[in-house]
Order: C-alpha cells, then structure tokens, then sequence
C-alpha cells in the first residue's frame, strides 16, 4: 500500500472532488462518518466527548463529527481556540450546521480551559491535519500542553496536531500525545518512523473513498508491507518434494560466549522451511549446536573460539547467512574479504558481519550484489555515518541500498526494507517485546532459510520480516509482551506461518 506525502493527499483530495464527482463539503461529511462509526463501535452514547477544532478542514472534520454523533445520541462538547485567521470554507459551513443543542467553549486565553477533563472521557484531536505550514505556538501550543496533561484518551484525527506528515517536525513545536490516531485513507510516513511515529499512538487507516485511480497511479517509493501482498507470496508445498526441493542453507557465526546467537539463527531457518542446514562454528561450539540442533549438520573452524575460514564447496548451498555471535576478531574479516572475491550464492548479513563491513571500506566495496543486510539503526549507521534525523535516515538508506545494489532491512519498530531501486517497504507486524536479545539473530535465520528454498531477495524480505513479526504478535499473545524471549519467535513460526496461510 503507497504512502501519500501531504502534498500527494491534498492532489488525491482534488481529483476525487473533480472526477467522482463530490463536492469538498461531502467529502468531508464521508470522512466524518468514518471517523463517527469507528468511534460508536468502541464507545457508548454516554461517554463524555470532548472535540477541540482548529481553524481548518482538520476542525472541520471535527465539527462535522461533533454534528453526526449529537445526532446519535452521544454526549458532545466542542472547544474552539479562538486565534485571528481565516477559517477554512468547509470548517465555517460545519461550524453553521453545528446544532445549538452542542455546548461550544471558545478558548480565548489559557485560563478558558477547564481545570481537569474526566478521567473516562474521550478527546478528539481536530486543531490541524496534514495542512500544518510550521510550529504550534501561543495559544494553540497553550492547548496542545492542555491536551497532553489529561489522563483521558486522546484520539487524534488523521494525525495528532502538531505533527508534520512527511517531514521532520520543528523541535519547537508542541505537538499532540495521541493515544490512537484515525488516520484517512493511507497512514502517514511520520507514523513509521521513531521521533515522530511515538506521538501517534495506535494509528487505524479509515478508507473515505479517495479515487482509486489516482491512488493507483500516483508514484511513491515509500509502501507498507500488508498482509495480502504477503500471503501470496508464500508457497504450496507439493506432494512429491523431497528436502532437496527446499534448499541447502549455510550459516555461519558463533564464538566463545556467543553460541546461542547462531543456535537460535539455526532453530529459525529450520522452522522458516530449509530443506537442508549446514552450520560452520568455531570449535567451542560443536557439542553445542550438536546437542541444539540435532536436525543441522555442523562443520567446525580450525579455530577453537571465533571463525577463521568458510567451507569449500560453497556453491552447494543456495543461500549462506553470516553474523550471529561472530564476533569482531582480525581473522573473520580475513576470512569474509576471501569469501566476497569468490563466485557465491545469495548472502544475508547480520551483526558482526555488519560490524567488520563497517570498519573496512575495501571490503564494503567488494559486497556481492543482492546481498540482505539486517542493520539496526546503530549498526546501519556505522556502515554510512551518523544521520541528522529519521528521514535523513531514510536517505542514507537510499543512498547506501543504490550504491552497493542490495537490499538493507533497517530494523525497528517499523522495519524498513530499502531496495537497490530507491523503494522503502515499512513492516506492519510486531511489538515491543521483540525488543529484546537475539530476535535479530532469529531474523536473519529466517530470510536465510527462504531465500535458500529459492525465493527471489524482495520476495525473502517482504515474507522475513511480516512472519518474524506476526511470530512476535502471536508469542506477545501468548507469553506477554514483557517475557517475550528470542526463542519464543521461532517457537511460534509455524503458527505464524499457519495464520498466513489461513487468512
Ligand atoms: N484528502 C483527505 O484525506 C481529506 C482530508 N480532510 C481533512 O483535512 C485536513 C487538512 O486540512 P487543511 O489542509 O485545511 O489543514 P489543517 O491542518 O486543518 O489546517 C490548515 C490551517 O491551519 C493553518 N496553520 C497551519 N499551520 C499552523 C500553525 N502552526 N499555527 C497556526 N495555524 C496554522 C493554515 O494556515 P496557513 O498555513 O495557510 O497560514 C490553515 O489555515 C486533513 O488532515 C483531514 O483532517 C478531510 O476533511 C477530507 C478528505
Ligand atoms: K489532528
């Protein structure tokens, strides 16, 4: 699904008015009456709703609500911040239409606000949308801290006031705490990133019928991962295969201290489907993986405690992935600028492995192309130098993915895949439980595993990270979000797998 930039939605806005046709005013009473019946699924007509509207088509959504659930029966009051501008056209003919039955507060100062909202009270955010021009000062910032003070919840429309939709939002400016966002047809780039995605809350996308020819030719590189594009892409096992038809995986890492990162890479890639795994450690951790793993072969270094060569023969596997528990050691970044001057199958590359590309432009120079790289923020920015902000991040990333024809799966809360071709794919599974040790080393067995059964590097990545995330889903279900623990990811693959399929 593309992302719209702000400008994009104001265009999309414009030829569904023209083409469809409706008028701006009727458009807006479509999003309202998404924004209304999304709401009267989650709240009953008593509770209390508070909906602060600012001067433009954002407040007029908010009025235009405030009218259709009065009409409902719900229980509504509507706050006007009272600052000399001209309100947009729709907002003054929402605000005519507002029944008198509505109490209106007009905030002139600080001192207009009420001392405290009800705990169980609901607050809709509707002081600005994407047509935010700079920061919030004076008194809409007065409002803004107001908001941010209540315990009741906050839901923001179409993005918490403040915010900027597809550009860093100035540090100045006060910006709306949302617990959930309602966001019109296509969430917005600042959701999925950090410093600005933290504002948003829970965001849901409420289509409101922009045209969906505009929508399908519009150009933008940046997408979010659904779970139909996904589902296609997985693969019906036939009746006559056999474990050659899924493929022979390498991995490789592990050392002294760090065997259970390349343990668990091993669990991954056989719950992800491998038809074959071969394991390369170094010689500590033989009776280790052996007692782990029974279902991997292991092939040991001549080093008894970090890895120090690659296997002969390595064109007998389809994929080798690198990096879990590898550690740093002189004779591993030998051992990986030997194995980029050699003719090799498809590489996935994580962690240490990132760490010595990081310290060796040489060797950042000689990366096969098509390789999968799976950074987090730190790491990536050891490979490119530091950025200035998220979308700064973004450009690196860019940057990076064209110069070195690969593909970066920039880990996060969102993780983002970045093409050779200047695309950004967002992730839309996971949780915070899965920020704990060794989920990357999970991960990494993942998209080692298919892409060794033969799936193309977009296809690994697209299928790695939603499983790996839906894996974490399932397990926060199961275990909580606090004890969530790296295993529990490969233990709930299958599931993962079994609830894509069935979908
Ligand atoms: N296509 C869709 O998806 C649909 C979108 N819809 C809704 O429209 C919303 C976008 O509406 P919008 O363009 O009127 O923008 P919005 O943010 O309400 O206000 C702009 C006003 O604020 C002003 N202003 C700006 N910054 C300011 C500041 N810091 N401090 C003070 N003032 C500031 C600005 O003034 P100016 O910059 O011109 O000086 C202008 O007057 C969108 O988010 C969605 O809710 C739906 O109704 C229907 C379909
Ligand atoms: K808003």
């Amino acid at each position: 699904m593309k992302i719209l930039t702000a400008a994009q939605t104001r265009a999309a806005d414009a030829y569904t008015i023209a083409q469809e046709p409706i008028s701006s005013l009727d458009l807006m009473e479509r999003a309202a009456g998404a924004l209304v019946q999304w709401l009267k699924q989650k709240y009953t007509p008593e509770t209390p709703l508070y909906i602060f509207c600012g001067p433009g088509n954002n407040g007029g959504d908010g009025l235009a609500a405030a009218r259709l659930l009065h009409n409902d029966g719900y229980n509504v009051q509507v706050f006007l911040p009272e600052v000399s501008q001209n309100p947009s056209a729709d907002f003054t003919q929402n605000l005519d239409r507002l029944p008198q039955a509505i109490p209106v507060t007009r905030i002139q100062t600080s001192a207009d606000l009420l001392s405290a909202l009800p705990v169980q009270a609901v607050i809709l955010d509707g002081l600005f949308g994407s047509g935010i021009s700079r920061a919030l000062e004076g008194l809409y910032a007065e409002v803004v801290t107001y908001l941010n003070q209540q315990e009741a919840t906050v839901i923001a429309i179409d993005i918490p006031s403040g915010l900027y939709a597809d550009a860093p939002t100035p540090s100045e400016s006060a910006v709306v705490q949302a617990d959930v966002t309602l966001t019109f047809e296509r969430p917005k780039l600042a959701f999925l990133l950090p410093a600005s995605g933290k504002y948003v809350g829970v965001w849901h996308v409420l289509p409101i019928g922009l045209h969906p020819e505009f929508l399908a030719q519009v150009e933008s590189p940046y997408q979010v991962i659904l779970l139909d594009t996904v589902k296609t892409l997985l693969r019906k096992r036939s009746k006559f295969s056999h474990k050659g038809t899924f493929g022979h995986a390498l991995l490789v890492g592990g050392s002294y201290g760090k065997m259970g990162a390349i343990t668990m890479s091993a669990h991954a890639a056989l719950r992800a489907g491998v038809g074959l795994l071969t394991v390369q450690v170094p010689k500590t951790g033989y009776n280790i993986l052996q007692t782990a793993v029974p279902e991997a072969m292991v092939l040991t270094d001549d080093h008894d405690l970090h890895l120090s060569q690659f296997p002969d023969e390595l064109n007998k596997y389809q994929c080798i992935g690198i990096g879990p528990g590898l550690g740093q050691a002189e004779d591993s970044r030998l051992a990986l600028e030997s194995l980029f001057r050699q003719k090799l199958p498809p590489l996935v590359l994580d962690a240490d492995a990132l760490n010595l590309l990081a310290s060796d432009r040489l060797l950042r120079q000689q990366l096969p192309p098509d390789t999968i790289l799976t950074p987090h923020p730190k790491e990536f920015e050891r490979l490119t130098g530091p950025a200035i902000d998220d979308f700064h991040r973004l450009q690196l990333l860019q940057s990076f993915c064209a110069e070195h024809a690969c593909y970066v799966i920039l880990k996060g809360a969102h993780t983002c895949i970045g093409t050779p071709s200047g695309e950004f794919y967002f992730n839309t599974t996971g949780n915070p439980g899965m920020a704990t040790g060794g989920t990357g080393d999970v991960l990494t067995g993942i998209l080692t595993s298919l892409r060794a059964q033969g799936c193309p590097a977009l296809e690994t990545c697209f299928l790695g990270v939603y499983l790996h995330g839906l894996a974490g889903d399932i397990a926060a279900e199961a275990e909580g979000e606090t004890s969530l623990i790296a295993s529990d990811l490969y233990k709930y693959l299958g599931a993962a797998f079994q609830r894509l399929s069935s979908r």
